[in-house]
């Protein structure tokens, strides 16, 4: 059989995150790059060695990165920012990624609807570029050295253009004949590795809506890329949502196939005509790359059927839907689930067995399997139908509760709201604050691993939780913030502690999935009906209460963050399992109200996250989007003040809907991008309050006093002081006390100055 089974992309973090603590202890400086290196290098012949044991056909190289492969790209391409000039190597990377003493780290934003987040690439007019293809050659060479021949993986450049921002005035695709040269000699050096290669060239920005000028520079790019040497083979990958406006120009370039995604896009079905007339490999992502379920092979066959009725069967292969970057490793170390829900799952290791698996029994029919395999297919049939029935997952109470809820908002609008709370809480212009976590430090992680593993008892736990709850709260009276928080040292995540207190919700040991850089999360999944049993942060809230004189913020994940960063049961409409969140939050508020807690902050990190990436869905999205906040919060009484905090968005066009959700302050991101992201607000005459961050926490860099005046009052050309909170861009957990302390005093000092100023 020819090479029919592929994958788009493998994860690269280390199934026990190897990679992560290898470069934190590289930036703490306990080890040196060349053990990074090592650690790499091993992790990247590993995951190898699993697609191949696997029997998969096209393995990639080149989807390996120190930190993210937008700024692999950028280095590639020699689009180095002018203030990182003249480093070199890692230090010139890193400080790329993660700022210096100096210079500000390069803003890092979402990528498409994912929780992966990509660092920006900043372009402009006057820039040089040059190629650096060293590290896209040597991995090549690396799986090459271990037998494995290897499709090399690039980021397209359109997709790059469409990503970057200019620093200069303008449009990044005004660029395009600057970067598409650097491509084409990128190629010609591929094409003398090896006799035929298969380079992957990923266009996610292709399931966009792009205008016709976008649209214009596909045919161009692909020809002259193709036309580079007949001894590469390119395949323009896209996913996430279908991509037929793309697909009708790429069947009439010369490139040898084209990656869709079946799952996410089934509108791709659409294309399938023109497909099959070009004569170009089709390779079909079946298999879900982003989430967590077992396949139904029975379906996909289905699937795969219905596409070889149009696009013949010899220029099919069979692939995952997306790279599995966005699912956790294996199932091997959950050694603590459930049997019947573990038996629904299939992690990026088992997902490769179920590529191969379906390429088999789609090209070679079920009776080419071997005793072995059918067994493996009756065990699938079976586990996907116990998932149907299972009690497990139906609860009936659930869903006539949240059928027939009926309190769909606050009570009184904002403007009585605000002028109440204002009286209770007396807070000043310019009022500072937090975004909620502070530093989890390896004392707080350990001693939750330790309770979670019964090495240490409840009361030990919570005593030093609360421990931490003190002094927390005293350094923030000490420095003189005005609303206090508690510092969230109890929440290992703030999605996955809300996941494991609500029923219907299960969790993982080891389900971890790369976020930014080397920080991961481990999405808890929805399997089945969700409820609250029993209040889930009143306990740590009313006790910092206690501690201090100044209101104190009580902190809650939103619905809609919630079900962004969770695995999601594939049997329900996302927007219903998103309503019965709200409804089991909308009593933990009320709860907290009554427990005499005066502000609560409902996060909704991942609203902007959620949106569809085509147009002609949003609509509906922001319908039950924005239902779900305000259920959530409608049971918080005119008095108690909601704050919400969204961080990484561009708010421009969905800045009505933000307003829509009615909370009465939002915190927002806008440290790496100056005020630009602020004018909207003013712009559509923003009523409620807002607190954009005065600097960028993702970076282990200490703003200055200066710093940050010279933020706020960037900040008050666009709004009033009467309508301005200040605070950092996002929660501070993953920085250390000693980058923390410093800001924070920086911070308020920064406050003092600018409120002199404006008094005097
Ligand atoms: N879900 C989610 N998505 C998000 C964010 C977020 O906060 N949550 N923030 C934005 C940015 N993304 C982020 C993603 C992760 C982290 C983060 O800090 N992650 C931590 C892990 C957090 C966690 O779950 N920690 C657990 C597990 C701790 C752990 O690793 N324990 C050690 C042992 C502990 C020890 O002995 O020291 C182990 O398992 O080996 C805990 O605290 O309980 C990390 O990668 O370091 C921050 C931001 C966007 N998306
Ligand atoms: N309250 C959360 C925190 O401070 C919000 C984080 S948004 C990613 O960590
Ligand atoms: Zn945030």
């Amino acid at each position: 059989m020819s090479k029919k089974s592929y994958i788009v992309g493998f994860p690269r973090i280390g199934e026990q995150r190897e990679l992560k603590r290898s470069l934190e202890d590289f930036w703490a400086n306990r080890c040196s790059f060349d053990a990074v290196k090592e650690v790499a290098s091993k992790l990247k012949s590993r995951h190898w060695n699993y697609q191949k044991e696997a029997s998969i056909d096209f393995i990639s190289s080149n989807d390996f990165s120190f930190y993210d492969t937008m700024l692999d790209t950028a280095i590639m391409l020699g689009a180095i920012p002018k203030r990182f000039q003249g480093l070199k190597d890692e230090t010139l990377y890193f400080s790329m990624a993660r700022g210096n003493k100096e210079n500000v780290a390069m803003e890092m934003t979402k990528w498409f609807n994912t929780n992966y987040h990509y660092i920006v690439p900043e372009l402009s007019l006057e820039d040089q570029y040059k190629l650096n293809s060293s590290k896209v050659i040597d991995e090549y060479k690396e799986a090459k050295a271990q037998g494995i021949n290897t499709k090399i993986n690039l980021i397209g450049p359109i997709t790059f253009l469409g990503l970057s921002k200019r620093v200069d005035r303008g449009d990044t695709y005004e660029l395009h004949s600057k970067i598409l040269p650097i491509y084409e000699e990128l190629l010609k050096e591929i094409s003398t590795l090896d006799d035929g290669i298969t380079i992957q060239i990923d266009e996610p920005i292709f399931v966009k809506d792009n205008d016709a000028k976008v649209l214009s520079l596909i045919k161009p790019t692909y020809d002259r890329l193709d036309a580079v040497s007949d001894n590469i083979n390119i395949i323009v990958s896209t996913y996430f949502e279908h991509s037929n406006e793309a697909t009708k120009v790429l069947v009439n370039t010369p490139i040898w196939g084209l990656g869709l995604d079946f799952l996410y896009g089934t509108k791709n079905i659409e294309s399938l005509e023109l497909i099959a007339n070009s004569g170009k490999k089709l390779i079909a992502g079946v298999v879900d790359g982003r989430n967590i379920w077992k396949n139904n092979i029975q379906t996909t066959l289905e699937i795969l059927k219905n596409i070889s009725k149009t696009v013949s069967k010899d220029n099919i292969l069979i692939s995952t839907s997306c790279s599995l970057l966005h699912t956790p490793f294996t199932l091997k170390y959950e050694e603590k689930m459930n049997a019947d829900i573990k038996n629904w799952l299939s992690y990026a290791v088992e997902k490769l067995d179920e590529v191969s698996l379906i390429t088999k029994i789609f090209f070679e029919g079920v009776e080419s399997l071997c005793e072995k395999e059918k067994v493996v297919l009756a065990d699938n049939q079976k586990a996907n139908a116990s998932r149907k029935t299972s009690t497990l997952i139906h609860d009936k109470n659930v869903q006539d509760r949240v059928d027939h809820f009926t309190k769909l908002s606050r009570d009184g609008i904002y403007e009585e709201r605000i002028k109440l709370q204002k009286e209770i809480l007396g807070y000043e212009d310019l009022a500072t604050t937090t975004i909620g976590s502070f530093p989890q430090t390896p004392e707080v992680r350990k001693a939750r691993q330790e309770f979670k593993n019964g090495v240490i008892s409840k009361e030990n736990y919570e005593q030093q939780m609360k421990a931490y709850i003190d002094d927390c709260v005293a350094f923030q009276e000490e420095c003189g913030l005005e609303i206090l928080v508690h510092g969230e040292p109890e929440r290992n995540d703030m999605v996955e502690y809300f996941g494991e207190q609500l029923k219907g919700y299960g969790f993982s040991q080891n389900g971890w999935v790369q976020s930014y850089g080397s920080r991961c999360v481990k999405p808890p999944f929805i399997y089945g009906d969700i409820s609250r049993p029993q209040p889930m942060t009143v306990e740590w809230i009313t006790y910092a209460q206690k501690k201090t004189q100044k209101p104190m913020k009580g902190m809650l994940t939103g619905p809609v963050t919630i079900l962004n960063w969770s695995f999601v049961r594939d049997d329900k409409p996302r927007d219903e399992v998103s309503k019965q969140i709200a409804v089991a939050l909308s009593d933990e508020i009320d709860d907290l109200q009554n427990a005499g807690i005066k502000i609560i902050q409902v996060d909704e990190a991942a609203f902007k996250e959620g949106y569809p990436l085509r147009e002609e869905n949003i609509k509906i999205y922001e319908a039950w989007a924005v239902r779900d906040f305000k259920i959530a919060v409608s049971s918080a009484h005119k008095e108690t003040q909601i704050h919400t905090h969204m961080c990484y968005s561009e708010f421009n066009d969905i800045i009505k809907t933000i307003e829509a959700m009615d909370a009465d302050v939002i915190s927002i991101e806008t440290a790496r991008s100056g005020n630009e992201l602020l004018k909207i607000f003013k712009e559509v005459g923003y009523k409620q309050e807002v607190g954009p961050g005065v600097y960028d926490i993702h970076s282990p860099r200490v703003p200055s006093v200066d710093e940050i005046v010279k933020q706020i009052k960037l900040l008050l050309e666009v709004l009033p002081k009467e309508q301005l909170w200040i605070n950092p861009d996002c929660g501070l957990k993953t920085r250390k006390w000693e980058e923390v302390k410093p800001s924070l005093i920086n911070m308020v000092e920064a406050v003092k100055i600018v409120r002199n100023e404006l008094a005097g």
